[in-house]
């Protein structure tokens, strides 16, 4: 499916609004009769300064569609931009370089350096990479997650909400193009969770961030601009200015048409959409280790 900005010229995604861009995106793992297509053929647009949700059922691509944008996968057929630069193509170093340069990310388990403090841990990639930290924009996020007066603080003398902001500083320390967050509340409480998903609103409003974040949480997409709606492997639909109820009503369709093929036997249960999951948690093993991600470094 094509957003309406993909009437724009392919590769000059910088000067249009677009972070990041993915143009005939195909992902195969294995091959012959185990093989399975994750991603067929995809077609979208990010829109830059924006809060992007994407939702599906599970098995239905999410993470490999992040990833393939990430540039932590590498992709079986079409192309993929991250900004002007088409990713698609780039040897490992250099995908490492923009990765670590340009994409801020987030996981739902934290990772965290256990044995160094707050202040540390938001800055570590960084350090890693050589860079000297943009001492106003730090402060300027420190500030808006409220981690002023836990800097000194080690992970385990923080509680699971404060752990995740401290990701989300980190992963927003550098002032990437794009921060990836994959169900990044999923290991909170509600209240905490809600804390995170005002922390990554208030990156994109107040600091014009863009995101994008895997979630199968209805209430949590609620606070982004656009839902995208994956099944097998495509964007199936998506949804503008959404609300909670709105996401689950339409992802309630996904398990009615498992349901049909359950309960008429007409047809195979594998060639519906994988099972529906709304509210399922997420596996904290799904994503790629995030160390690798984190602390990328040539
Ligand atoms: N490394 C891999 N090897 C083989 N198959 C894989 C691999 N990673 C993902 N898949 C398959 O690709 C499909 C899409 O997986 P993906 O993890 O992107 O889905 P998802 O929507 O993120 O799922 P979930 O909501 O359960 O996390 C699934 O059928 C999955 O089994």
């Amino acid at each position: 499916m094509s957003t309406p900005a993909a009437e724009h010229a392919l590769g000059r995604a910088e000067g249009d609004g677009i972070a990041a861009r993915a143009r005939g995106l195909t992902k195969a793992y294995g091959s012959g009769e185990t093989a399975v297509l994750a991603l067929d053929s995809v077609d979208v647009d990010i829109a830059r300064g924006r809060f992007t949700a994407v939702m599906g059922p599970s098995g239905s691509g999410k993470s490999t569609l992040m990833h393939c944008l990430a540039g932590l996968d590498t992709v079986s057929a079409g192309q993929v931009w991250l900004g002007g630069t088409e990713i698609t193509g780039l040897k490992e170093r250099e995908l490492t370089r923009l990765r670590r340069d340009r994409i801020g990310f987030m996981f739902q388990s934290f990772n965290l350096i256990p044995t160094l403090n707050a202040a540390e841990n938001i800055t570590l990639p960084m350090d890693i990479a050589g860079q000297k930290p943009d001492q106003k924009w730090l402060d300027q996020v420190i500030d808006t997650l409220g981690l002023r007066a836990r800097l000194k603080h080690r992970p385990a003398q923080l509680s699971g909400g404060q752990q995740q902001r401290v990701a989300c500083a980190r992963a927003l320390a550098s002032r990437p193009e794009l921060i990836f967050a994959d169900e990044p509340t999923g290991n909170l409480d509600s209240r905490a969770g809600l804390e995170v998903l005002g922390f990554l609103r208030e990156a994109v409003d107040d600091l014009g961030q863009t995101v994008v974040m895997v979630t199968h949480d209805p209430g949590a997409a609620a606070h982004s601009d656009l839902v995208l709606f994956l099944a097998d492997g495509r964007i199936v639909d998506e949804m503008e200015r959404p609300t909670a109820d709105a996401v689950l009503e339409r992802m309630k369709r996904f398990d009615t048409i498992r349901v049909t093929f359950d309960g008429t036997g007409d047809g195979p249960v594998t060639a519906a959409p994988a099972t529906g999951s709304v509210g399922r948690p997420g596996e904290p093993g799904d994503s790629i280790e995030s160390s690798d991600v984190t602390l990328d470094k040539d």
